[in-house]
């Protein structure tokens, strides 16, 4: 079998900036507000990354009876989880959901892919786990906006993930690690691998967080680098030339 990860172009973690939680919000910010790039934009290049990167790394050549698990909180990262729910099964796997809350808790562009997930009869659950077994986890309970030790459903679906056989693909940070910091909560996915967004965040690094990060892929959400120009940061200007997903060593 052919070695997946070789699918992907690899890029020297230390020729990249590590970005700041501040520096990220920073990114979010100049992209809605400076250059019109939405969250929806955003969110769809981030949940169409992470479908590709599930499928190629974890799922093999077809996806026709592989089963799939997203989990997926009400944040932007839960956001992203349920795009690639959505790509995921239009490939053709077997596809279901499970939140952080009920759905009517949801609000803004993840309500919307949220309702696009439930039009496509992509089966929903807030409230049990799933019996069956399954191949890939993917991982959208908490990105970079954790606020102190995970707790309720999202608490019980991180421990969930973390007794499963299957590999867990975190989006973005696994749940439970603090992006800016590193700080590793009680309760905090432990990942096959991570698809962290624009530029990898500094927390990931941490001796701690690092553990919890397994394989560091790094996903094109388009930003543009003018963009980091002005914030001072510079960028290899090819790093997405030949994939719009590459791994970080
Ligand atoms: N430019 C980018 O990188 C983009 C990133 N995106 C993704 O969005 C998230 C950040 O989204 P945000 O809405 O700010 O919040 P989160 O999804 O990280 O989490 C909020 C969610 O989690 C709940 N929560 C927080 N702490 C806890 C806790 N301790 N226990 C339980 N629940 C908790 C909180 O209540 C909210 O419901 C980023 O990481 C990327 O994945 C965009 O998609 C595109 C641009
Ligand atoms: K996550």
């Amino acid at each position: 079998m052919p070695n997946t990860t070789d699918r992907f172009p690899q890029v020297a973690v230390n020729a990249l900036p590590h970005l700041t939680t501040e520096q990220m919000i920073e990114v979010d910010r100049a992209m809605i507000e400076d250059y019109g790039i939405v969250l929806l934009q955003m969110m769809e290049n981030a949940g169409r990354g992470l479908a590709r990167l599930a499928a190629t790394r974890f799922l093999g050549n077809s996806l026709r009876g592989k089963n799939v698990v997203a989990l997926a909180g009400r944040g932007g990262n839960g956001g992203g989880a349920l795009v690639a729910a959505r790509r995921l099964h239009c490939w053709g796997a077997n596809v279901s959901v499970l939140l952080t809350k009920p759905s009517g808790a949801f609000e803004g562009v993840p309500a919307h892919q949220l309702s696009i997930v439930q039009q496509l009869g992509i089966p929903v659950d807030d409230k049990s786990l799933p019996g069956r077994e399954v191949d890939v986890i993917l991982d959208g309970v908490i990105g970079y906006s954790l606020r102190g030790n995970p707790r309720g459903r999202a608490a019980d679906l991180i421990r969930w993930s973390n007794q499963q056989p299957a590999p867990t693909l975190a989006l973005d940070t696994p749940s439970g690690i603090d992006a800016a910091s590193g700080g590793v909560s009680d309760t905090s996915i432990l990942a096959a691998a991570t698809f962290t967004l624009a530029l990898p965040k500094s927390g990931l690094f941490s001796a701690a967080g690092s553990r919890h990060v397994g394989e560091l892929y790094l996903g094109d959400i388009s930003v543009p680098p003018s963009l980091y120009a002005a914030m001072g940061l510079t960028i290899p200007p090819s790093l997405f030339a030949e994939s719009d997903i590459v791994r970080l060593v």
